[in-house]
Order: C-alpha cells, then structure tokens, then sequence
C-alpha cells in the first residue's frame, strides 16, 4: 500500500528479526523524516547492517512493518521503489579489473539509469578523467569508496543508505565524502549512515538512534541524547593571578548554595570546573566577571554512547 507525502522517509514499527531462534532486532521502531541526515549507531553485531538490509528490502521482517518511501518493504512493487534508494555497502566489492568509468556504467544499466550521466558524476566524486580511465585494482582505499559513493549516487535517488562509508578514509578524503553528502541532502536526498567514528559524525547528522543488542537504547538529536545520560559538563576558565582567590572564593560560594553537585579544580592559572548541565548558566555567571576566558566542553558523542552503554550495563545487573 502507498501513502502520502507528508509519510516520513522510513517509518519502522515493532520490527523484531530473528536469524536460527536468535533475536538480532528486538521491537525496533524508528521514524525517519524526508530530508534528513539520520545516523544509526551501536557497538559491533548490535544489529546495524541487518536493519539497512531489512529498509533496503534485501530481508523482511520476522515481525512488525518497515515502509521506505511510502511503500511497505513486503509488497512487490516494492523493487520499483528501490531504484530510488542508492547503497554503499560496508565493502564495497566491484570488478577489479575493469576501468573505474566502466564500473560505473555498468552499475548505471543495472539500475537502469543513462549513461550520460556517468562523467559528471565521478567528477562530482573526486575521479578525475585519468582516474576514471585506470582500472580498478589500482586504486586506493579512499578511491574505491569515491567509486562506490558515486554508483550509490546514480539516478540522484530520493534516499541514501552509507554503511561505514569513511571507513580508511584520510581526513582529506572524510571531509569530501561529507560535502558531497551535504550537497545532495540540500537537494533533498534522506542519508541514512552508520559509523564508529563518532566524532566525525556528531555534527553532521540531524537525528542519531543508538542500537544496543537489537534494541533502540535513545533515539533524537544530539542534546536529546545527551539529556537522556546526565553526564556533567566541564567548563575551563583561564583566570589571571590576581584573580585566582577571588574565583575559588565565589565558586565556593555557588557550591555551598547549589543544590547540583560542583567539583572543580586549578592549575596553572585555568579552573576546571564540573557540573550537571542544568547548573551551566549558574556557573557562567560566575566565571564570566573573573575570567580572561571560558570554554565550555559539551559531552562528546562518545561519551553520550558510552554513557548508555552504562545504563544498560546497570539495568541489567539490576536484573540478575
Ligand atoms: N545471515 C545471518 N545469519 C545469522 N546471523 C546473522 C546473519 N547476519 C547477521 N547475523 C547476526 O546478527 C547480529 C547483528 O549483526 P549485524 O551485522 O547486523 O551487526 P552490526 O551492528 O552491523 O555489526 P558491525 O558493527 O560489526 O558491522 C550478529 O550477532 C550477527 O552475527
């Protein structure tokens, strides 16, 4: 059954799949808005590739419902919606022996896209003519990722699927692969990309979900995520010496009329200070008047996924 527009680009609902008797996705429900650049993160055999094969429709659920572009995966008109979608798988695997232009036109007549549209689109990869003409097996890791970015790219489709498609890629190589990424969401392409380089992703995606053994363990934007964990914030203030006594005396000040727990520290004339989120602005207002300047270091995307990895560490040993 088809629907509307106003339909999210993926919708999941109840998804639960299961390989011999194991449970690998366990209740999944996750609405994807068109438009977006939506990151799906988790620790490895946490599920991630198995649920970009079940929204590429490569494998129906055991349970529940996954709807891509306003088609349910199940229906087989579904294979019409598919020549919308572009993959990159995690390896990109191709014939080695031929040209990198020949691999691509021949990606081209599988998914039944014109071949004139080829050049133009290793340029907008990186692939320069004399690239293009060499053969494959001669290319470096960052090259072949190009090749497969721009097979994925083919017929300019509505929705993209990346599975760790920086993978080996040099910082040089990352931040190209992510301005094409940038051009193509603003010419209203839905991303939809796992990694383990969560640094490199923590700006650049709108919404995150983090599986956890088959599970959504969070699912929103980054400070959604960050709230959901409560990690303390650190703030570093660099303050001249004549200032210092005055700052240790107004920070014990806040600490003794606060009700969130303050920690701070000082060396070499820069106080450290650590504090719950919500006590931020408090402790700006007093570091602001004493300092020279002030950082505030939000948590990273790591430590947010860390962080939930410790809540599920502690729920289940509640549970044993
Ligand atoms: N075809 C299959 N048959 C049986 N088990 C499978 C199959 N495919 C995946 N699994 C299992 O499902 C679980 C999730 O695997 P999946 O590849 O989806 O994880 P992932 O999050 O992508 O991991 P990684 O980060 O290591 O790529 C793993 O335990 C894996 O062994």
């Amino acid at each position: 059954m088809t629907s509307t527009h106003t339909e999210p680009a993926i919708l999941i609902d109840g998804v639960t799949h299961r390989f011999q008797a194991m449970d690998v996705l366990l209740d999944v429900s996750l609405a994807i808005p068109r438009g977006a650049m939506f990151g799906l993160i988790g620790h490895n055999g946490a599920g991630k590739s198995t649920l970009f094969r079940l929204m590429l429709g490569l494998i129906l659920p055991t349970q529940g419902s996954v709807r891509v572009l306003g088609q349910t995966t199940a229906a087989a008109a579904f294979r019409q919606a598919r020549r919308r979608i572009g993959y990159l798988p995690e390896n990109f695997v191709t014939y080695d022996n031929l040209r990198g232009s020949e691999v691509l036109r021949l990606f081209a007549d599988l998914k039944g896209v014109p071949r004139c549209s080829c050049a133009a689109l290793l340029e907008r990869v990186g692939l320069d003519k004399a690239a293009a003409a060499r053969p494959v097996h001669t290319y470096s890791k960052g090259m072949r990722q190009r090749l497969g970015l721009a097979q994925a790219l083919l017929g300019e489709p509505a929705l993209l699927f990346l599975d760790e498609p920086t993978n080996g890629l040099d910082p040089r190589g990352i931040a190209d692969f992510y301005a094409i990424l940038a051009a193509a969401k603003t010419s209203g392409t839905t991303i939809v990309i796992t990694s383990h380089i969560l640094a490199e992703i923590q700006e650049r995606v709108d919404d995150l979900a983090i599986l956890q053994a088959g599970r959504v363990a969070a699912h929103g934007t980054l400070p959604q995520l960050r709230a959901g964990v409560a990690l303390p914030l650190r703030i570093e203030a660099t303050v001249a010496p004549e200032r210092h006594a005055a700052m240790a005396a107004a920070l014990a000040m806040l600490a003794a009329r606060s009700e969130d727990p303050l920690a701070w520290d000082e060396a070499a004339g820069r106080f450290t200070v650590r504090c719950p989120a919500a006590a931020k602005m408090a402790v700006l207002a007093v570091l602001v008047p004493l300092a020279a300047d002030v950082v505030v270091h939000e948590s990273t995307l790591e430590q947010v996924f860390l962080g939930y990895g410790a809540k599920a560490g502690a729920r289940h040993a509640e549970r044993v």
